[in-house]
């Protein structure tokens, strides 16, 4: 459509701006009406040291141990990672299993609202934009009334001497941003940088026209999904236009940069290891 300022590109229509935030994850724009009809037709990519799985190609199957969830597994150990990453669509009185021993989770809320229980404290409502950290071996239990999705990171917890992590709940606006020297980007994380933790979780904000400084190549592994905007994504040799909704798998030293396109900003959620001697 043209808008009045000359670009020709489809406006966000007025219904999106009262939609709640991170709406389009989970209500994307599917390609064009005639390349949805096109047999076979899909964004997603899968190759050596990166994939993009758009979501067109999402398979979902039940949860073992959750009850009423349908799960979609978007990155395992068999691409490689060290992680999964999974998105959990909880339906109606759904409630979590418990991850394998010595398992560490993480969740976070795209859609719907979950309740976090567990043996000692009090029940916390999660709702979009909030997450919940467990450490390995911690029982607990979310439970869904109606509905959610949830993307879940689960990775061995890798211990360091002594230290030990701890329950932790938060939302991503309420953590500070911190300094991105050399980046413009903002940032901010969901977990604390102490050695303890063996990942964390970057928020990463974009304005439309900036992008990335560093085309960084490192041994640190991402899980990647995309909250909000459009861009490009460069992986390796390959250029990759994405969108809210898109999940991205880089391996380690894969070269990676993401350049911000479009009239909204662009935020993603970024999976990375860290606080621990790759050897
Ligand atoms: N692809 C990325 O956005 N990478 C992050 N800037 C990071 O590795 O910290
Ligand atoms: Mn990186």
């Amino acid at each position: 459509s043209k808008s009045d300022d000359g670009f020709c590109s489809a406006a966000p229509s007025i219904d999106e701006k009262t939609k709640p935030i991170y709406w389009k994850v989970t209500n994307p724009t599917l390609s064009p009406s005639h390349l949805q009809d096109l047999p076979g037709y899909t964004r997603s990519v899968y190759k050596q040291d990166h994939a993009l799985i758009t979501p067109e190609s999402h398979v979902y199957s039940s949860l073992p141990d959750w009850t009423n969830t349908l799960g979609a597994y978007l990155i395992t150990p068999a691409m490689g990672s060290h992680f999964v990453m999974y998105f959990a669509k909880m339906k109606g009185m759904s409630s979590s299993g418990l991850p394998p021993k010595d398992i560490e989770r993480l969740v976070f809320v795209v859609e719907g609202a979950v309740t976090l229980t567990n043996t000692s404290s009090s029940s916390t409502k999660l709702t979009v934009d909030s997450y919940a950290y467990l450490p390995p071996n911690f029982h607990h239990s979310l439970d869904c009334v109606e509905s959610a999705t949830l993307v879940v990171f689960e990775r061995r917890y890798e211990h360091l001497g002594s230290h030990t992590t701890e329950l932790l709940v938060g939302s991503t606006n309420k953590q500070p941003l911190l300094e991105t020297p050399g980046e413009i980007f903002e940032l901010r994380k969901l977990l604390p940088v102490s050695l303890a933790y063996d990942f964390n979780i970057h928020i990463m904000d974009f304005l439309p026209g900036e992008f990335l400084n560093v085309k960084e190549v490192h041994y640190n592994q991402h899980g990647l999904l995309l909250l909000e905007g459009q861009g490009i994504y460069r992986l390796g040799d390959n250029w990759y236009p994405v969108q809210t909704g898109d999940v991205i798998w880089m391996a380690p030293f894969v070269p990676q940069w993401y350049a911000a396109l479009g009239k909204t900003r662009s935020r993603y959620l970024l999976y990375k290891d860290v606080n621990r001697n790759p050897l």
